[in-house]
């Protein structure tokens, strides 16, 4: 007998009230057979598939590519500088456009486009997202006021057809400040519960005082592949 035949649902559909019997009076034979059945097909193949992965990291080259996007202000290119080199500065010039930068952690190689957040940028974001590894959408979560424009541009983002299913980690950013948003709330004024048709991972950061950076580098370093 197969795991499948045991379930409820199909019990019962096929031989109704006898199988429900069967149940309640073998249940330490069901129990047996349960734990006795190999692991699902496909559960096995994703436990192989990520101790392949992280066998893979050991010996060879990961690389990725992310679109760092998000209003003027958002923090982008601060949190491009802390993650190369730690490093953070008050003194920041707007983004004119966009900057490429490579950074290398370990065996893996990150190529960042940063991207203004101006509004006359930000009708060329969704050309320099397509076919990265993933979006990196950084909200300033200490700016209520912006938290509306700032939704409705990455719905906006997210309805190209080139960019369907691509990984998305947004970072409420300068959660230093007292006036941050909480993640829930972040998470409830961006709407993300509404994504369902890609990865979607949120973390609060700071790039001021470095919090939650190794989380995000964490995130990164787990989607990054193999480089061919
Ligand atoms: N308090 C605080 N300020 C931050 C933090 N991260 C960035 N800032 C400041 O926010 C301002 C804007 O930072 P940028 O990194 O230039 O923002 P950006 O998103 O790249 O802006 P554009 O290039 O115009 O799109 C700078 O004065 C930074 O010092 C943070 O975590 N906390
Ligand atoms: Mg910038």
């Amino acid at each position: 007998m197969t795991l499948l035949s045991l379930r409820p649902s199909n019990c019962c559909r096929t031989v109704g009230k006898r199988t429900h019997t069967y149940l309640l009076h073998n249940r330490p034979r069901v129990l047996r057979i349960i734990l006795q059945t190999p692991l699902p097909y496909f559960l096995q193949m994703g436990l192989w598939d990520s101790f392949l992965n992280w066998l893979r990291s050991l010996f060879f080259k990961q690389e990725m590519e992310l679109s760092l996007v998000g209003l003027q202000d958002a923090g982008k290119t601060s949190l491009v500088n802390s993650i190369a080199t730690g490093g953070y500065s008050e003194d920041m010039i707007p983004t004119v456009g966009f900057n490429m930068r490579k950074v290398t952690k370990g065996n893996v190689t990150i190529k960042l486009w940063d991207l203004g957040g101006q509004r006359r940028f930000r009708s060329m974001w969704e050309r320099y997202c397509r076919g990265v590894t993933a979006i990196l959408y950084v909200v300033d979560a200490a700016d209520r006021d912006s938290i509306p424009i700032t939704r409705t541009e990455l719905h906006d983002l997210l309805t190209k057809p080139s960019l369907n299913g691509i990984p998305l980690l947004v970072l409420g950013n300068k959660i230093d400040k007292s006036q941050a948003l909480t993640k829930q709330a972040l998470v409830d004024q961006l709407g993300l519960d509404t994504i369902k048709d890609r990865e979607l991972c949120c973390y609060m950061i700071s790039c001021k005082e470095s919090i939650n950076i190794d989380m995000v580098m964490d995130w990164l370093i787990k989607h990054s592949k193999t480089a061919t």
